[in-house]
């Protein structure tokens, strides 16, 4: 199901983020979300997220219970392992199949390149690293809808480049519907079929590319 934004309309105090503002996120695409500072990215990622409530408008099509993130700084337990923050994600949604999560656990730590630090912790890995751990739990939770704020742009650009081609590798295979917002043009146009660029606030879209 895709993701239909109706009417929305969102205030903090006298400014006013979003007013009569309608989008649809097409299902299992990438839709990268270009936009001035301060204009309402973010915004609208708490409100799909259900972190922040709309004033005026809806939000259809997003199961709360099957969403995920990658944040700018990779928000790991930092007194678990690599293995524990990732199995955290099954007992974060009582996922009962029993015996099941460690292939897929190892599945995914080798998908990222992190089969050798499975049991280090976090201030043991590197940053990239520890954003290849978000990455692999965004995708073993089973989630609908990633939600992604500038997950890359903490890391310089060799290494960037090479994390966004395994999260696409990654991506293919466990396909989701990933709205994703940077400041970096690369970055959107390596990873996103659908790009949006947004005005200043009150946000309006001013252009749509599709890529794919
Ligand atoms: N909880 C809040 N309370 C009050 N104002 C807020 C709150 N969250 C965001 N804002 C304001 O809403 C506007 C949009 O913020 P938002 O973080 O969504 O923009 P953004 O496009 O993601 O910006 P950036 O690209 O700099 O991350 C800003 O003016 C910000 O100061």
């Amino acid at each position: 199901m895709s993701i239909i934004i109706k009417d929305l309309g969102k205030k903090y105090g006298q400014e006013t983020i979003f007013k009569d503002f309608n989008l649809v996120f097409e299902k299992n695409k990438i839709t990268g979300i270009l936009g001035p500072s301060g204009a309402g990215k973010t915004t609208l990622l708490n409100l799909c997220g259900g972190l922040e409530q709309p004033d005026r408008g809806t939000i259809e099509g997003i199961n709360p219970q099957a969403i995920s993130y990658i944040f700018q700084e990779p928000r790991l337990l930092p007194w678990r392992t690599v293995r524990e923050n990732l199995r955290f994600v099954f007992k974060a949604r009582a996922i009962k199949k029993p015996g099941s999560h460690e292939r897929e656990i190892d599945a995914m730590l080798e998908r990222v390149g992190l089969t050798t630090v499975g049991d280090y912790y976090p201030h043991e890995l590197s940053g990239g690293m520890r954003q290849r751990v978000s990455i692999a739990r965004a995708f073993l939770y089973p989630s609908e809808l990633l939600l992604m704020d500038e997950p890359f742009s903490s890391l310089d650009s060799s290494l960037k480049n090479r994390l966004m081609d395994d999260f696409l590798k990654i991506w293919e295979q466990n396909k989701r519907t990933v709205i994703f917002v940077s400041h970096q043009e690369d970055e959107i146009r390596h990873l996103a079929d659908i790009i949006l660029t947004f005005s200043d606030k009150p946000v309006q879209v001013l252009k749509k590319e599709r890529l794919t």
